[in-house]
């Protein structure tokens, strides 16, 4: 039995290329529905930031625009759920792989209710990421074509596999972000999640 079933925590995964809207998105569930956010590339961020023996590697990988091995992201998220006293948490830009989905099944356990995916075409990522101008190291025109290819070869495989296991709720991520927030207010209530 799935972990959400036994004790009443819920898991939403919010998966999308990079700058389709995902932080973007949920901050606003979050704030609507008393959702916590844990975004992993944030959690990797401060990881990073901390010193700590990986630090150089996070760097090193993020600048890339490759992924942490799975293992130590898995970690992170589930040392964050765990300090966390909520019970329904936002996982933004998890899982991007196979091996960010078995690392999370065999250790976290909770059973995602569904998997929202901001759908975005290639163009539209590209200039909503070089438009960002939040300050980070990957959000130069070289990393973030490596990061859409990376998403195209990896995460979208996985975004189809939730599919193929009725899991996936879908929305348009280039309209703007009161229509795109407005159907994803649609997909909750379809999921009986009201307001908090
Ligand atoms: N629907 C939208 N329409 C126009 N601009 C948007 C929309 N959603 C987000 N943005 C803008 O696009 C940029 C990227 O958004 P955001 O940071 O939410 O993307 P993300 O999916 O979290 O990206 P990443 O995976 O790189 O962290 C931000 O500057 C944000 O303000
Ligand atoms: N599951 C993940 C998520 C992220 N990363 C690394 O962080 C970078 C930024 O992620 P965003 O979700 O904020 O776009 C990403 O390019 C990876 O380097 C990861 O390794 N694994
Ligand atoms: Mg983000």
């Amino acid at each position: 039995m799935s972990r959400s079933s036994a004790n009443g925590v819920t898991v939403i995964f919010v998966l999308g290329g990079p700058g389709s809207g995902k932080g973007t998105q949920c901050k606003k569930i979050a704030k609507h529905y008393g959702f916590s956010h844990l975004s992993v590339g944030d959690l990797l961020r401060v990881e990073m930031e901390s010193g700590s023996a990986d630090s150089a590697m996070i760097k090193n990988m993020q600048k890339e625009g490759k992924l942490v091995p799975s293992d130590i992201v898995v970690k992170l998220l589930q040392r964050a759920i765990q300090e966390n006293g909520n019970n329904k948490f936002l996982i933004d830009g998890f899982p991007r792989n196979e091996e960010n989905l078995s690392a999370y099944d065999a250790v976290i356990k909770i059973e995602p209710k569904f998997v929202l995916y901001l759908e975005c075409s290639e163009d539209v990522m590209i200039q909503r990421a070089l438009n960002r101008n939040q300050g980070r190291e990957d959000d130069q025109i070289e990393t973030i074509k490596k990061r859409v290819k990376l998403f195209f070869e990896s995460t979208l495989p996985m975004i189809e596999y939730f599919g193929t296991k009725g899991k996936l709720c879908k929305v348009n991520g280039e309209k703007s972000v009161e229509e795109v927030f407005e159907e994803i207010k649609g997909i909750f209530s379809s999921h009986e999640i009201s307001k908090s």
